[in-house]
């Protein structure tokens, strides 16, 4: 996979609506920062961050546009949300990979083979189990990524789902990537012990609200 080198730790620079930092020159710095850091790529989401990201960094981008319902299908659900997503400079595409209905009745596998043919970039699935891995794979994915795992259950576990990264690896013949609250240097051990050819870290690094929420959570007084 020559699009993300092995090893490499990508910095998912996102903010959603409501977020300070939600605006592209924002995520820009992020990614800046991030660079300067050793970050090897960058995750994004939606044209306008991609664009301004690009505009700052040679680093790979894996490049996702967020459109719809959360509860669903919702990471670069259509191949028509990754047309502008590519052209505005993302490498790879990454998309849900589980195994819900996706809102334009299309299968995952001609989603894939839409964004090889005709924007002509490789895909990142982010799946959730073990099996929809199994089957973004068959579906022709170069990689898949752990990213929704705990987001289409009801439970959402505190850290990241190293077990399903150590499947993946065991059952798959492409690139495994760990994403999904990975927040610490010990984490980041657990999931490349279990097999992980890249890292993607997002709200540890790059949602300063979040991190703060957490701490101030962990405030007593007495
Ligand atoms: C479930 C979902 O929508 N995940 C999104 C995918 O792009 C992002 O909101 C996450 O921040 C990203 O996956 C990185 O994960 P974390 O921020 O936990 O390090």
């Amino acid at each position: 996979m020559t699009v993300l080198a092995p090893g490499t730790l990508v910095v998912s620079c996102q903010a959603a609506p409501g977020n300070p930092l939600h605006a592209p020159e924002s995520m820009a710095l992020m990614a800046r920062a991030a660079e300067a850091g050793g970050a090897g790529a960058i995750r994004a989401n939606g044209a306008a961050d991609v664009a301004a990201i690009r505009a700052v960094t040679a680093l790979p981008i894996i490049g996702i546009n967020k459109l719809g319902d959360p509860s669903g299908v919702f990471i670069t659900p259509t191949f028509e949300s990754a047309i502008d997503i590519v052209k505005a400079g993302a490498d790879l595409i990454a998309l849900d990979g589980t195994r819900r209905p996706r809102p334009d009745g299309q299968r995952l596998d001609q989603q894939i083979a839409r964004i090889h043919e005709e924007l002509g970039v490789p895909v990142l699935a982010d799946v959730d189990t073990l099996e929809a891995g199994i089957a973004a794979r068959e579906a022709g994915a170069e990689l898949v990524a752990s990213t929704l795992s705990g987001y289409t259950n009801g439970h959402t576990p505190s850290g990241p789902d190293v077990e399903l990264v150590r499947q993946l690896v065991a059952k798959l013949d492409c690139p495994v990537v760990a994403e999904g609250r990975v927040r610490t240097p010990d984490d980041v051990r657990a999931v490349c012990d279990a097999g992980a050819y890249a890292v993607v870290v997002g709200y540890a690094i790059t949602n300063p609200m979040d991190i703060t929420a957490r701490l101030v959570s962990a405030i007593s007084t007495s």
